[in-house]
């Protein structure tokens, strides 16, 4: 039995490098999708939000040009044209994600729905396939909490507003993940009157209490109105309803999370068990309850990006295929919030920290008044955060600045191998740039290391002996 090595199922982020990957090793491979190739992050997601986000920086420095003797721009922006943008750099990445581009890989893709009939069979369009592994890699889709009348209400998700015409004048905002903060700040800045709630005490949740603090001043001083704790009770007559208040709207975009795409695949069949929430379970090495079926990316839930979704599908694509075991280092994978400025996080915050290793945790933080770039560019709102355990090493880090998602990459590496401080000091940083935020931070360390009585006692007795030196 085996029509193909490896059925891929699902051609998103996890899904394309998966074939890829597969095709390249010269393995039988078939990729199914049902939609768009490309997936979430082509589509809905990675890409036309920062394309969004990217137009709406251009106009909020138009606005402020005024500062230079320009005559500054005021009023809401043409969102069709906007829009025209997003659409225009999608249509730039999709040949990538396409058939043709898989083709010489030696990647066959079929259109339509996959359904799972046995441990080593699937059914597409009626055409029954066998297979000698298969990858589940359906992903996510945005979810609405059970608010009475908020179906009704007909709200946007992350799925749906990339197809708005005009630009909604109040957007009331229901969640202050990820994805709500970046898109509350990129309406908000082309000319819309946003609302963010959150249910939660504060933005952000998943970050480290003082990003939460920086980015919703930041975003109350670009106009936006932020309401955490807020539970909302009802949706009715132009308005959310909840703590006593009223949030009347023109449009409510509804960003409150997503849930696996594991229905309707027939996984019951192919002894594929689903966790609680609904996503696939695996293991380390990304197999399902069916050691034949893998499954890499949102649907596991424990990837909720497009560079995990890819690592997971390169680790499981190579270890059903030839053999060879990797891991994931899941606490050096990198997260960021593309807003305003950018936030990036690698491994632990310094709660998590504290609840592993107790005591033995330290925190260095650097506020970005101190980065020569940050101050040249007026964007001191920014700071660096090392949390060090035990041994000294770098079990954590946040950058919150400019381009921090490009300053934390070379963080992923100290979190990876377990660099100290000065270990991670040792690079020679360019300047002026935001990296200068990171290297001082660890440079500051290694000068507190220098200072103290028993470095002292060293570099004393080694200049006593240098003195007695006669050239
Ligand atoms: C607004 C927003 C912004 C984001 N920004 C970023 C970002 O900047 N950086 C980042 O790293 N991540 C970002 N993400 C997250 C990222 O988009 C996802 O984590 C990533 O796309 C998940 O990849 P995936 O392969 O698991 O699923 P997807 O990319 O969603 O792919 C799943 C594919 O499976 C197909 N499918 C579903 N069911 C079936 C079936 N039965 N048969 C066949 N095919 C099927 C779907 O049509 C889809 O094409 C963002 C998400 C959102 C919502
Ligand atoms: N830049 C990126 O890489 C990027 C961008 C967007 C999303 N993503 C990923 O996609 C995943 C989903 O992100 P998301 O922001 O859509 O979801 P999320 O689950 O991360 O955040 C949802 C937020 O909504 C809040 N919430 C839940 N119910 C609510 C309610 N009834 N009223 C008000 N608030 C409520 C939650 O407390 C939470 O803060 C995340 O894991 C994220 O990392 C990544």
């Amino acid at each position: 039995m085996g029509d193909y090595d490896m059925v891929v199922v699902g051609g998103g982020s996890a899904g394309l490098t998966a074939a890829r990957i597969a095709g390249r090793l010269g393995a039988r491979t078939l990729l199914v999708e049902r939609d768009r190739l490309g997936g979430d992050c082509l589509w809905t997601g990675c890409v036309p939000s920062k394309a969004l986000l990217h137009a709406a920086a251009d106009v909020h420095a138009a606005r402020r040009v005024g500062a230079y003797g320009l005559a500054s721009r005021d009023g809401p922006v043409e969102l069709r044209s906007v829009m025209a943008q997003v659409h225009r750099a999608i249509a730039v990445v999709a040949p990538h994600d396409s058939a043709e581009a898989l083709r010489p890989l030696g990647v066959e893709v079929k259109h339509g729905a996959a359904y799972f009939t046995g441990p080593r069979s699937l059914t597409v369009n009626g055409t029954a396939i066998g297979f000698r592994y298969a990858l589940l890699a359906t992903g996510s889709i945005p979810t609405l909490p059970p608010v009475p009348g908020l179906n009704e209400a007909e709200p946007l998700t992350s799925h749906t507003v990339w197809d708005l015409e005009d630009l909604p004048e109040r957007l009331v905002v229901m969640g202050g993940g990820p994805t709500g903060c970046e898109l509350a700040q990129a309406f908000a800045r082309l000319g819309s009157r946003v609302t963010i709630v959150e249910a939660v005490d504060r933005l952000l949740p998943r970050e480290e209490p003082g990003v939460s603090r920086l980015l919703r001043q930041r975003l109350e001083d670009e106009g936006i109105a932020v309401l955490t704790g807020f539970t909302a009770e009802r949706v009715s007559g132009g308005a959310v309803h909840g703590a006593g208040r009223e949030l009347p709207f023109d449009r409510l975009l509804v960003t409150t999370g997503s849930a696996s795409s594991s229905g309707g695949l027939g996984l019951a069949d192919a002894g594929v068990v689903l966790g609680k929430r609904g996503h696939v379970r695996v293991d380390s090495r990304l197999r399902t309850t069916n050691h034949r079926v893998y499954a890499a990316g949102d649907i596991t839930r424990q990837s909720a990006s497009t560079h995990l979704a890819g690592a997971q599908a390169a680790v499981a694509v190579v270890d059903a295929l030839l053999g060879v075991r990797r891991r994931i280092e899941y606490l050096a994978v990198p997260v960021v919030t593309f807003t305003d400025p950018e936030v990036a996080r690698v491994g632990l915050t310094e709660a998590q920290a504290r609840t592993q290793y107790g005591n033995r945790v330290r925190v260095r933080e650097l506020d970005h008044g101190l980065v020569d770039r940050a101050v040249a560019d007026g964007r001191t709102d920014g700071f660096t955060r090392l949390v060090l355990g035990p041994r000294g090493r770098i079990v954590g880090a946040t950058v919150v600045a400019p381009r921090a998602g490009e300053t934390i990459a070379h963080l992923a590496t100290a979190v990876r191998l377990h660099w100290t401080p000065s270990r991670y000091a040792a690079t020679i940083h360019p300047y002026p740039t935001y990296a200068d935020g990171p290297w001082n931070a660890a440079l500051a360390e290694v000068y507190d290391q220098i200072a103290s009585p028993r470095m002292h006692r060293i570099t004393g007795a080694l200049l006593g002996v240098r003195r007695q030196v006669r050239r």
